[in-house]
């Protein structure tokens, strides 16, 4: 990979409680791209964006961030790093306007009403600049944690579970803005439990549990190659036993014993689907419905972590 924006090498973090919360962690993640880290609760996500954030010591290892490591060059890594929290911490009395104003000065930038007025307006927040943060809905209150994070020009941008809480609608809201953020050329790692949210917005993925990266994948080429492909095959007739002259394909009955369901590889050169409908009707079965299903993200997730 030509020059990682973010590089995790060898990182391992054992809390001083004796959990093992990152065990040898390398991570590399390019410019420019959207990378979901997915895992089960208490995997380790939060601990490794705190790392890579430098808010938190490492036990051994190391990580930079656009080349700069973050404990021996901690603020020349951290001006490159906007980070959204799980949890929302706003000062319920101050407007929207005003705290994204103060993180902006925070980094040490001069004030840019114009610049402030793009954030606000990316993220739908310009009619609210005057409202105090308490006033605001959840959903709301989210969008101004990133604009904050946004405040000072961030090339990397860490969405720690971006969309907890919001309603569907919000939610593709969101994720139109990190496609925004995305075509400006901010490079991002989001955590999720909303698996979809990974398969609607990722270009890869990163699966973590117990502390460990069980894989790291261009999302596209991982459900190509660990997707399977099902044909339901709803026939007239209930159906008990599979006839024996199709045995030889992937078959099985369905919970209601109304149709057959044939798994089959879509890499493969012929998917067998032709000669199957004529064995099936050979075989004296009429056919009353066809569908297909593709599995999803969210079923080849459940398959890497279930051990
Ligand atoms: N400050 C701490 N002291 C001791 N153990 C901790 C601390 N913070 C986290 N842990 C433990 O480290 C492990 C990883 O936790 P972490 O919060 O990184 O997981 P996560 O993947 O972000 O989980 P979730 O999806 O629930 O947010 C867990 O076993 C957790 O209990």
């Amino acid at each position: 990979m030509l020059d990682p924006i973010i590089s995790v090498a060898q990182l391992n973090k054992t809390y001083d409680s004796g959990t093992i919360a990152l065990d040898s962690v390398d991570l590399d993640i390019k410019a420019g791209e959207i990378l979901a880290l997915l895992g089960p609760n208490g995997a380790g996500k939060t601990t490794l964006i705190s790392m890579i954030c430098g808010l938190l010591s490492h036990t051994s290892g190391h990580v930079k961030v656009g080349g700069y490591d973050v404990v021996a060059d901690y603020r020349k890594a951290r001006t490159l790093i906007g980070l959204v929290p799980q949890e929302v911490m706003l000062e319920p009395f101050e407007t929207v306007d005003s705290t994204v104003r103060f993180s902006r000065g925070l980094f040490g930038y001069p004030p840019d009403a114009g610049f402030v007025e793009t954030v606000l307006r990316q993220l739908s927040l310009w009619d609210k600049r005057d409202t105090q943060i308490k006033e605001l809905s959840g959903g709301m209150k989210r969008r101004v944690l990133i604009a904050k994070a946004l405040s000072h020009h961030p090339k990397v941008l860490f969405l720690d579970e971006p969309t907890a809480g919001v309603d569907v609608e919000l939610r593709k809201d969101m994720w139109n803005v990190v496609a925004d953020l995305k075509a400006q050329g901010v490079t991002i790692l989001l955590t999720t439990h909303y698996i979809e949210e990974a398969e609607a917005i990722a270009d890869r993925v990163a699966v973590i549990a117990k502390g460990q990266i069980l894989l790291v994948e261009d999302k596209d080429a991982l459900m190509k190659r660990m997707g399977t492909k099902e044909l339901h095959i709803q026939l007239q007739d209930t159906i008990t036993a599979i006839p024996d002259s199709l045995h030889a394909y992937d078959l099985s009955i369905n919970d209601d014993k109304t149709g057959l369901i044939y798994s089959y590889d879509t890499k493969a050169e012929r998917t067998g689907i032709t000669s199957l409908l004529s064995d099936i009707s050979a075989a004296g079965l009429v056919l009353r419905d066809l569908q297909t299903a593709q599995s999803s993200l969210e079923d080849i997730f459940v398959d890497l972590v279930k051990d």
